[in-house]
């Protein structure tokens, strides 16, 4: 099938620069906004002022509050940040055209239930075709065009082709997967170890501990991705640690930055005081405990982060608490 109209829920920045990605692919894109500055910015100035400020939108995006206007489209992306998928979906469930796909491209564990947005997405709206979007990718990079590779998973491998061709631009790489779980998992945890990256710069702890977390941490990653399984060879990939190469390397990410100022000795609620936009790693922290807890896998770097964020611990502690561990096989 040969897709026209794409529509994008949620107009983040990372919402806004996927309207760009399709717009350049070549689809009439509609926005969906909940903020009536963000619908008003777009009309009237074409910049989302509010969560991508300094970008122009391409003529083929229009926006919208109303969910109900993506009724028309025949590909959805859902963009909201995770703990309100359900919430939005719900929302948009009786709007949504039959056999669309709907491409899940935010980022966590939902709290108390525990579930993955493909779980989210299948109690929603069951018989829409998921796939999920996932990999090192800044809104601020890939609304410029710069060069981004991403994962795109999709069980109906036609349908992820054809979805991959759909999105596909000069500056934007979907890779194909089959592997929804793998994909998601990379993308959910990397947010909580980009946390504690930020912590260790912020605390001037070092390279080598950086290098350190980043490897300990993909094994936490794998771990848990192949008890809910998924398959190693896919969290190995751009959705796992690409993701998590990038997002633990960058102050221009929102959850190492929001590590970096706890590492600096702020407190959790001054970290994100005035803050508008999302650190999914902040959000997702209490699931990805509670996850690894009820799967039997051990995470203590997210175990570890989880509790400093909800003010069980302090960073010192923190760090003692990791530096402490026993010692234990590498591939254990
Ligand atoms: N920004 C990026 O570079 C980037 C890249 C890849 C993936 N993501 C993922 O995309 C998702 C969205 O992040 P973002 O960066 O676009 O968001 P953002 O931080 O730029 O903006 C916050 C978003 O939250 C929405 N929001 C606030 N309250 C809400 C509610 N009650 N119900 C529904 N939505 C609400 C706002 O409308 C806005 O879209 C996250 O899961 C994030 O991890 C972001
Ligand atoms: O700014 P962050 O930390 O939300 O990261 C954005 C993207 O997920 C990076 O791939």
């Amino acid at each position: 099938m040969a897709y026209r109209t794409a529509g994008v829920i949620g107009a983040g920045a990372w919402g806004t620069a996927l309207a760009l990605v399709c717009a350049r692919a070549g689809l009439d894109v509609i926005l969906q906004a909940r903020e009536p500055e963000v619908v008003e910015s777009v009309t009237n100035r074409r910049i989302n002022e509010a969560f991508l400020p300094g970008v122009v939108l391409d003529d083929r995006i229009s926006v919208t509050s109303e969910l109900g206007a993506l009724g028309v489209c025949d590909l959805v992306l859902a963009v909201p940040p995770a703990q309100y998928m359900r919430a939005t979906l719900d929302a948009y469930a009786p709007h949504h055209r039959q056999g669309a796909p709907i491409i899940l491209c935010s980022k966590g564990i939902e709290r108390g239930s525990l579930k993955l947005m493909t779980e989210v997405l299948a109690e929603t709206i069951p018989d829409a075709p998921a796939a999920v979007l996932s990999g090192p990718s800044f809104a601020a990079d890939v609304s410029k065009g710069l060069p981004t590779a991403v994962t795109l998973a999709c069980e109906d491998a036609g349908l992820g082709e054809a979805l991959m061709e759909t999105l596909s631009g000069p500056g934007f790489r979907p890779y194909l997967a089959t592997d929804l779980i793998g994909a998601e998992v990379g993308g959910a945890i990397k947010n909580v170890l980009a946390i504690a990256c930020g912590i260790s710069e912020g605390r001037g702890l070092g390279r080598s501990a950086h290098a350190a977390l980043i490897t300990r941490g993909f094994a936490e990653m794998t771990r848990l991705g192949t008890a809910l399984g998924g398959e190693a060879a896919t969290v190995a990939g751009l959705c796992g640690l690409g993701d998590l190469v990038l997002t633990c390397s960058s102050p221009q990410s929102r959850n190492m930055s929001l590590g970096l100022a706890l590492g600096q000795g702020q407190t959790i609620q001054q970290a994100l005081a005035g803050k508008r936009s999302v650190a999914e790693g902040y959000e997702s922290a209490p699931a990805v405990r509670e996850l690894a807890r009820k799967v039997g896998v051990e995470m203590p770097i997210c175990e570890a982060t989880a509790a400093l964020l909800a003010g069980e611990t302090t960073v010192d502690a923190m760090i003692e608490a990791l530096l402490s561990r026993p010692l234990k096989a590498e591939r254990e």
